[in-house]
């Protein structure tokens, strides 16, 4: 499929993959590969291993040779098909970072003549020339993007990508309705995946400064042209942390104690008139939650306590969003005991590590109904200070 003059996507579209990695992949994703042809020909990364024929199917179809296969990551669902590229096509050349050569010795056992490459070095292939930017931990230590000078496309593997299936290439061609599902799967893809390594993103933000750009064709989902302004403006507010006025809330409960004291915190919310979602972490889509958590100034996190701990959907939850770590939020705490009552203090403690501004904790022994104005007081106390 041709997207540019003589660039092609020879991805493949995995409609029915749901569960990527534990990633929820509500709309299937996809691996997106692209063939640049010139004097040379640039096959740009290739798919998760099991597509193998897929890919070189589409290949097939446009060349019958491959000179160069620029690895712009080493993760599996980018270049777990190589090793079959390189088998039909033995001549071509690797071009990738020294990370890169490192990962793909150790996680494919490929060890041959690479070509090293580093930020601004350049590769001619003809009348065009490839430029490579290193995007170390963006988000893994090898991420590189690829730059078509003279077409001001940039290949920058996952940075910008989204879960997003579709029969569709490129923002263009999407109905306003799918394109705003398309910036949600952008959120949630940054949320899940880049977020601890906003920093980085910033440097990579200040790189592509440097450089003008008529399209962004990502590893996953949909190819940016007509919106490139608005996701790249999107990288920047999840990177420096700037979230809206908005609440998550986020609980568990064994005999519905804490439960019933939500609806106290929430009535002291309603008073301020902040909007916000409520999440039982047992039914809850941890991947989908984090989209919200990143994009809401607030959160509140409720928990019994169960065994002398925070019941395990919301240590689940909590151990998954202290991995990417979230920051600059606004937080609370509350939940009902029997005896001993840990749970709250050690929700607490997760928020403290993660330098959020605590507003309050409430506990309290199994009924809240004594603390009914003090919960209250805390869905307006945090909600007043977003
Ligand atoms: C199996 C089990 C273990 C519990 N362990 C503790 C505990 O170690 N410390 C404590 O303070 N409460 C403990 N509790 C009591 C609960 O925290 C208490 O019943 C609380 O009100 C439940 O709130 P919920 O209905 O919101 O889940 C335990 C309850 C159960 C069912």
């Amino acid at each position: 499929m041709k997207i540019a003059d003589n660039v092609y996507w020879v991805g493949v579209v995995d409609w029915n993959v749901r569960d990527f990695h534990g990633y929820s992949t509500m709309y299937g994703t996809s691996y997106n590969a692209y063939l640049i042809k010139d004097e040379k020909v640039v096959l740009i990364d290739t798919v998760k291993f099991g597509f193998e024929e897929d890919l070189l199917g589409k290949i097939e179809e446009i060349t019958d040779r491959i000179d160069y296969v620029v690895v712009n990551h080493v993760e599996m669902d980018h270049a777990g098909a190589l090793k079959a590229v390189l088998e039909k096509y033995p001549e071509a050349k690797i071009v990738t970072n020294a990370r890169g050569k490192r990962g793909l010795k150790e996680a494919y056992g490929i060890e041959r003549d690479v070509e090293v490459v580093k930020t601004g070095d350049r590769l001619k292939i003809g009348k065009q020339e490839l430029m490579f930017i290193e995007t170390p931990m963006v988000h893994w230590p090898d991420s590189m993007a690829t730059y078509l000078i003279e077409q001001k496309i940039l290949f920058p593997n996952d940075a910008f990508g989204m879960h997003y299936a579709s029969s569709k290439l490129i923002d263009v061609e999407l109905s306003e309705e799918d394109l705003e599902k398309v910036f949600f799967e952008a959120a949630k893809y940054y949320a899940n995946i880049v977020l601890p390594y906003s920093q980085q993103v910033r440097k990579v933000l200040d790189e592509l400064k440097k450089i003008e750009l008529k399209m962004i064709c990502p590893s996953h989902g949909i190819i940016w042209k007509d919106n490139i302004e608005k996701i790249v403006k999107k990288y920047d507010e999840w990177s420096s942390g700037k979230a809206d006025r908005k609440i998550v809330i986020a609980y568990d409960s064994m005999w519905g104690y804490t439960e019933k004291a939500l609806k106290k915190i929430v009535e002291g919310i309603e008073e301020v008139g902040v909007p916000y979602r409520i999440y039982k972490l047992r039914n809850s889509d941890f991947t989908e939650l984090m989209a919200e958590v990143m994009q809401s100034k607030g959160l509140i996190v409720g928990s019994s306590t169960l065994n002398r701990e925070i019941f395990p959907s919301v240590a689940a939850f909590l151990t998954y969003m202290k991995g990417l770590k979230p920051f600059d939020k606004v937080a609370a705490a509350f939940g009902s005991y029997g005896w001993s009552g840990e749970a709250v203090d050690k929700i607490v403690q997760v928020f403290k590590e993660l330098n959020f501004e605590v507003v309050g904790a409430v506990k309290f022994r199994f009924s809240s109904d004594e603390k009914s104005e003090e919960l209250k007081e805390l869905g307006r106390k945090l909600a007043e200070k977003l």
